[in-house]
């Protein structure tokens, strides 16, 4: 009897932790759950048994933070170490108050290829392949809804899920001789770490519907003329890095104080991705956080002109 009250409170509290970690995924941004037959720490640890290579993270003072996918080995491809790493530097980045804006590159000239393809062979039953999927999804669904606004620097190469993770950032910049490829037709596939859902809503169905069938090279001419690429970073001697530019850039939208600028991001987020009626809700409750707050005194006290 005791036994059995015993089991039953503890399936009872099993039970409450698993929905405890639920909702805070869900609090998170996270969009698979266990309802979808994804569970996260199995899928983790599975992907950690992939080493190589690193995400590093750089929070800095100015309130930019520079996120590198970083092996230069593989033309930085993701290895299943990476994925956690993402995942890992996306969650210190959701606690990052501080916070305004975001750089994602690659490391040593290149953007990204991908992922691993030794990985990739590994687990290329369909079963691994749509939990690798899920996870993704979820990493960089987190990314694209972090309150920073966030550029995707594109030097070189970015071939396939490397292609999807610059469409996980608000904008993206190309130096001259990059390439944006979704190369997954040739690798018999189409994307599945969500980048197809965002490139549609990023250039439009029937670019989108061209970028995928024809795999097509986007250079950073097609990419502003299609609106993928927000600006073109011309290589001359002399001048700032690419990173140095991208800052620059960046700087122009993340000026001002730290919560008028996080709330700008949450206001299009919720309008980019909420029905109309769910959209104006959140614009209301966000600009509640911001009407009679220190910025807004300020600006008042100041009577400034806008001219
Ligand atoms: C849902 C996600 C779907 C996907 O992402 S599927 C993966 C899509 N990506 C690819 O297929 C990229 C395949 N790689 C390439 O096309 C070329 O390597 C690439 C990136 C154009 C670079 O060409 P090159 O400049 O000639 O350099 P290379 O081929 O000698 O590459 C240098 C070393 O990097 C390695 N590498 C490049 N991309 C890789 C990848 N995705 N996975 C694993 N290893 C990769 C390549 O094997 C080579 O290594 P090694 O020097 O031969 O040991």
């Amino acid at each position: 009897m005791v036994l059995c009250l015993l089991n039953r409170q503890l399936m009872r509290s099993t039970s409450c932790c698993a929905l405890m970690v639920r909702l805070q995924r869900q609090s998170r941004g996270c969009i698979h759950s266990s309802i979808h037959g994804f569970h996260h720490d199995e899928i983790r640890e599975k992907l950690q048994a992939f080493p190589g290579g690193s995400v590093d993270l750089l929070k800095q003072d100015s309130g930019i933070a520079v996120l590198t996918v970083n092996n230069p080995a593989r033309m930085n491809a993701f290895s299943g170490s990476m994925m956690v790493d993402l995942e890992d530097r996306v969650s210190q980045l959701e606690s990052w108050t501080e916070g305004k804006g975001l750089i994602v590159q690659g490391a040593a000239g290149t953007f990204c290829s991908g992922s691993d393809l030794n990985a990739v062979r590994a687990i290329s039953n369909p079963e691994d392949g749509m939990k690798m999927c899920m996870f993704m999804q979820d990493a960089l669904t987190r990314l694209l809804r972090l309150p920073l606004i966030s550029v995707a620097l594109v030097e070189g190469r970015a071939l396939g899920g490397g292609a999807e993770l610059t469409t996980a950032c608000d904008f993206r910049l190309m130096t001259s001789g990059s390439v944006i490829q979704f190369v997954h037709k040739h690798m018999g596939l189409v994307p599945g770490w969500g980048g197809a859902a965002r490139l549609v809503r990023i250039v439009g169905s029937q670019n989108a519907l061209k970028l995928l069938g024809g795999a097509l090279k986007v250079d950073s001419e097609l990419g502003l003329d299609i609106g993928l690429a927000d600006g073109a970073l011309e290589a001359v001697q002399g001048a700032d890095s690419p990173r140095q530019q991208a800052e620059n850039w960046l700087s122009r939208y993340t000026e001002g104080s730290v919560p008028v600028i996080r709330a700008v991001k949450k206001v299009v987020l919720a309008g980019r991705e909420l029905p109309l009626s769910e959209a104006l809700k959140t614009e209301k409750e966000v600009f509640g956080t911001v009407w009679g707050a220190p910025a807004n005194l300020q600006a008042l006290a100041s009577k400034s002109k806008h001219k």
